[in-house]
């Protein structure tokens, strides 16, 4: 995996905005993901972030189940415990492939959207549970979505397309985030191929930031070369991992395609032995366009050597089709 790339140039001269907003998507499009970092959100807060992901998994099963997830997709909110949601349902979703064999995710997470969401609330435990959690975390999607906005404006940029247009089909800030926890399993779990960690998908929003601590195991398709995982292992963990989902794929009718990724095995652990997986924490947080937004292409994609690939449907419409196919 290439080197992570400076966000704080996005603020130096306008040639250093223009290079690096370059060198994004020419990572993003050739490698399907980028490391970025100063991307200004601060050390301290990311660590602490880490911290209480920890926390809120360690509490016991009873507990996080106060703040459970429904069984349907919808409203995608709250805890899901270890093999309540099945990604592989939705691999190769986008690519137009039939549905495969299922997988199961050994994984347990909990989503989250904005505080000030005025359609579906946030489910959290009971503040005396974990205190300070709900303020941290509600805080924490605030931070997210500034910096959110500036690498969008940056592929804007990159893209030649207006920073406005692509700001105001964001404002809202209807996004989603979850943090997510492997359990240690032996790796032996895994050796037939009917379990994972999370099977191969693409993400349904604009872009993912996504933060993983040093364990690794996550695989993303080289843009290049499909068919080929590249593993993306994080040195430090407050580094993003930049990847652009579907509806970005639709709003530039492909030009920029989604990468495809999953979590399997980390490189440390030979495959089919008898050697434990250490547990795994990662934070993702899905940037979404605002729900009433159309995801038709932007016309500068529609050409005659590049004709309309996609229907018009709404952000909202298209995030619950795909979601539908998760909860089953
Ligand atoms: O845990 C990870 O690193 C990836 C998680 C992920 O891909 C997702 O939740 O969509
Ligand atoms: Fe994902």
């Amino acid at each position: 995996m290439s080197e992570s790339l400076d966000l704080s140039l996005l603020k130096g001269t306008p040639q250093q905005r223009k290079d690096i907003s370059a060198a994004l998507l020419h990572t993003l499009k050739t490698k399907g993901c980028a490391k970025l970092k100063n991307h200004g959100l601060p050390d301290d807060l990311i660590n602490e972030m880490f911290n209480y992901t920890r926390q809120f998994f360690a509490l016991p099963l009873e507990e996080k189940m106060l703040a459970k997830h429904p069984p349907e997709s919808t409203p995608n909110r709250g805890y899901s415990f270890v093999g309540q949601e099945s990604v592989s349902s939705i691999s190769g979703f986008e690519k137009g492939l039939p549905q495969g064999k299922f997988v199961r995710d050994i994984k347990e997470t909990i989503d989250i959207g904005s505080a000030n969401d005025d359609l579906i609330d946030n489910i959290w435990v009971p503040e005396e549970k974990l205190p300070g959690f709900r303020r941290f975390m509600e805080n924490f999607y605030d931070s997210c979505f500034k910096v959110e906005l500036e690498i969008l404006s940056a592929l804007a940029t990159a893209l030649g397309i207006s920073e406005s247009e692509m700001t105001l089909l964001h404002n809202k800030a209807e996004n989603e985030f979850r943090l997510l926890h492997y359990p240690a399993i032996p790796a032996s779990e895994l050796a037939d191929g009917t379990a994972t960690r999370i099977a191969e998908h693409t993400d349904f929003g604009s872009i993912t930031m996504l933060f993983q601590d040093s364990v690794g195991g996550l695989q993303v398709e080289n843009q290049q070369n499909p068919g080929v995982f590249e593993g993306v292992e994080s040195l430090d963990k407050t580094e993003i991992i930049l990847n652009i989902g579907d509806s970005f794929q639709r709003l530039t009718n492909d030009t920029f395609r989604a990468a495809c990724h999953r979590v399997t095995y980390p490189p440390t652990v030979k495959v089919g032995s008898d050697e434990m997986i250490p547990e795994r924490y990662s934070i993702a947080y899905f940037a979404k366009p605002n729900r009433a937004a159309s995801l038709f292409p932007f016309k500068k994609f529609i050409t005659p050597a590049t004709p309309c690939r996609y229907d018009d449907i709404t952000a909202w419409d298209y995030n619950n089709l795909r979601i539908a196919k998760l909860f089953g």
